[in-house]
């Protein structure tokens, strides 16, 4: 294929983001790409192979989602991004004509491929599908996240699992940022199309600095902070978040990745973070726990077997309104295929409906208030 000629990613013409009020470190924005508009916050519902498991396209974006994740890793192996590409790419192939953010890969590597090796040119590893080998440098998964023709772009990192030796964190803190600057030069920034960097550093406030003022200075769309959500305490996390973000530009969208419990978004919203992704109310939903506003709802547990209510009779979500906690429970218990729908359905609506709480209060100017209600909300515990 002929190598595109690489453009600025900054100068790209159609992608933006723009703040619409802030309120202390709190931002409530809206990013544009070519498949249209992200309102931050915003939380990026998960769909690792093409799919949002157990929903259906129009009900993810019915629930207010903006823009869903893939991954390279997993689209990589099977079907390929070529034959995604041959079939109109990923918007196409899963029926989804809005955003579309893709991670670059090497995550996945580190934590399913076997036999994985990474030096300065690329990852090299065996599929865990079949054992095929396959090598991802920072060029190729550009290519491959252009082939899916995805609206946001990572470039290609290594994140560390914590706890680790500082030398190990620094060491994947520079290749990350060479990997950065190679990413740049291959990024074909068609219109609409943004490439955003990932902040490396592990728990080191200095080495989070440094990797986040390089980043800056290199220059791109957006900006990642990765290497979190890796296993560390949740005081870790926005310790490193607060040195973090006050080094990025506040002119470009701030992604936190991997992240995270509702607690973990507010607290993160509160630290300056627009955009979020995890796979918690998704893999949750699958395994019986229910997200509300009045915190967690294990549907596993027995004391709902004779529980007529619903899960919130106050949601605009059906499967929060219309069904009871003793047919949810028997759903899970039968190991229903609807039992996860709904559930997933039930937790996707609920942090579709705290970000948009958390949209409004920054836009009024009364975050700190809203952030103390949502909390109370959770403390009440499931009544
Ligand atoms: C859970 N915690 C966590 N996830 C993380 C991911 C994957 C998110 C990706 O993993 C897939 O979900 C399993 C999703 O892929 C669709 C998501 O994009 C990261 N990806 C990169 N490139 N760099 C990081 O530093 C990083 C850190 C993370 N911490």
């Amino acid at each position: 294929m002929t190598v595109p000629t690489p453009t600025d990613p900054a100068a790209a013409p159609a992608f933006g983001f723009r703040r619409i009020a802030t309120d202390g470190m709190a931002r409530r924005g809206e990013v544009t790409t070519a498949h249209g508009a992200i309102r931050t916050p915003a939380f990026m519902p998960v769909g690792t192979q093409a799919t949002v498991k157990t929903m259906y396209p129009e009900q993810v974006r019915a629930l207010g989602a903006d823009i869903l994740l893939g991954n390279t890793y997993h689209l990589m192996l099977r079907p390929t991004a070529e034959r995604v590409d041959r079939l109109g790419g990923l918007h196409r192939f899963m029926n989804w004509p809005h955003p579309i953010l893709t991670d670059s890969g090497g995550f996945q590597v580190m934590s399913l491929a076997k036999l994985r090796k990474i030096n300065e040119q690329a990852v090299t590893f065996q599929s865990h599908i079949d054992g095929s080998r396959h090598v991802l440098s920072p060029e190729r998964s550009l290519e491959i996240q252009g082939l899916l023709g995805s609206d946001i772009q990572m470039q290609l990192d290594e994140c560390v699992a914590l706890p680790a030796e500082r030398a190990e964190i620094e060491r994947a803190m520079r290749l990350s940022l060479r990997w950065a600057e190679r990413s740049k030069a291959a990024f074909f920034g068609k219109p609409g199309h943004g490439l955003f960097a990932i902040v490396q550093g592990g728990d080191d406030e200095a080495l989070r600095v440094e990797s986040a003022r390089a980043l800056t200075a290199i220059g791109f769309h957006g900006y990642a902070v990765g290497g979190l959500a890796v296993g560390e305490p949740q005081d870790v996390m926005l310790r490193i978040l607060s040195a973090t973000t006050p080094e990025l530009p506040e002119d470009r969208p701030r992604y936190l990745m991997g992240v995270g419990t509702p607690d973990d978004i507010v607290e993160s919203v509160g630290r300056g973070i627009d955009m979020f992704d995890c796979v918690m109310p998704t893999r949750a939903g699958r395994h019986g726990q229910a997200f509300t506003r009045r915190g967690k709802v294990n549907l596993r547990n027995a004391r709902h077997a004779d529980d007529p209510r619903p899960i919130d009779e106050e949601s605009t979500c059906p499967a929060a309104r219309d069904y009871s906690r003793a047919y949810l429970h028997h759903l899970v218990k039968a190991e229903e295929a609807l039992g996860a729908m709904l559930l997933t359905w039930i937790n996707l609506s609920y942090y579709q409906d705290l970000m948009a709480g958390l949209r409004a209060a920054i836009e009024a100017g009364r975050f700190e208030d809203h952030k103390a209600e949502v909390k109370a909300g959770w403390a009440r515990g499931d009544i």
